[in-house]
């Protein structure tokens, strides 16, 4: 973190959090006036209307087919590189470098949870959705904030007003506090919007990784700041998912706070991470 001042940022653990992003802005400030603002909240009020339960249905069923490419995980990480993401009000650098940024950040404070580095270098591959040979999907059912569908939306979601031309927002058997869903049936039985984390858990499930089970609650629900940030939604959650909320809970510290201008040497680090995806993953996925 060299080129930052350290006055600005805040020592937690082993972690250097800075206070402003490359923009000179306070993390997730969806408010503030940058040259980011309006193309974010253009991409949530897109993400808020057409996010239904219907759609959401839709392409679990589609995208966990898995039937469009087979490649490896290192693969995927440089197709990568040619995906940007208009949701983010903070990353300024190529995908690649976030993957790579937060997984080496991790790696130093954790040294010895290795499956924790791979959630790290693989959390946000999902987004090749974008991608043409992916069926080239919208921003808005990729990337954002993530939040159940089937139930009440909730105010501390992101720009949460756009809501109201969401179609199951006036629909009474799903904007209960409930809705389709019951006191903790835990968040596997939720469905959540549509999204680069889904997507990922479906892959690496059904190309049966051997990471641990706090790894796929990463992986699947990284993007949901309603719970992990503003506690809202827990009435769902089982005992299962209390207990790996608390390496979601380190992991987001991370995946926010090392978005930097301090780039990673990619082919230093590479036989590590080469390593990894051995360990726990087989050579080609189906995605
Ligand atoms: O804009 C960001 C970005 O798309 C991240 O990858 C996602 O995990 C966040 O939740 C979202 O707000
Ligand atoms: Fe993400
Ligand atoms: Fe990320």
């Amino acid at each position: 973190m060299g080129a930052t001042n350290e006055k600005e940022m805040t020592l937690e653990g082993g972690f250097m959090m800075p206070h402003a992003n490359s923009f000179g802005h306070t993390f997730r400030n969806y408010d503030a006036e940058s040259e980011r603002q309006e193309g974010v909240e253009n991409f949530y009020r897109r993400n808020h209307i057409y996010q239904t339960v219907d759609f959401v249905r839709k392409m679990r069923e589609e995208y966990g087919k898995l039937k469009r490419v087979e490649m490896s995980i290192w693969e995927c990480c440089e197709l990568l590189n040619e995906v940007v993401d208009e949701s983010d009000p903070d990353l300024d650098e190529p995908q690649i470098e976030h993957l790579l940024q937060t997984a080496e950040a991790i790696r130093k404070d954790y040294p010895n949870e290795d499956w924790l580095h791979l959630a790290g270098l693989i959390h946000d591959l999902g987004k090749v959705l974008l991608l043409p040979i992916f069926g080239g999907l919208p921003q808005w059912a990729v990337v954002g904030d993530t939040y159940p569908v089937g139930c009440r939306f909730d105010e501390s979601i992101v720009h949460h007003k756009y809501f109201m031309e969401n179609s199951d927002y006036n629909n009474p058997a799903y904007n209960t506090k409930y809705g389709i869903y019951s006191e903790k049936c835990g968040l596997n039985n939720v469905l959540m919007s549509w999204g680069h984390d889904d997507y990922m858990y479906l892959v690496a499930k059904e190309n049966k990784t051997t990471l641990p089970s706090a790894a796929l609650f990463i992986i699947r629900y990284h993007s949901f700041y309603a719970l992990h940030r503003e506690g809202a939604y827990e009435h769902l959650m089982n005992d299962e998912d209390v207990e790996n909320l608390k390496w979601l809970n380190i992991f987001n510290k991370y995946d926010l706070y090392s978005k930097s201008k301090v780039r990673v040497d990619v082919e230093k680090v590479k036989p590590y991470y080469l390593s990894l995806i051995e360990k726990y993953f087989p050579a080609k996925l189906k995605w």
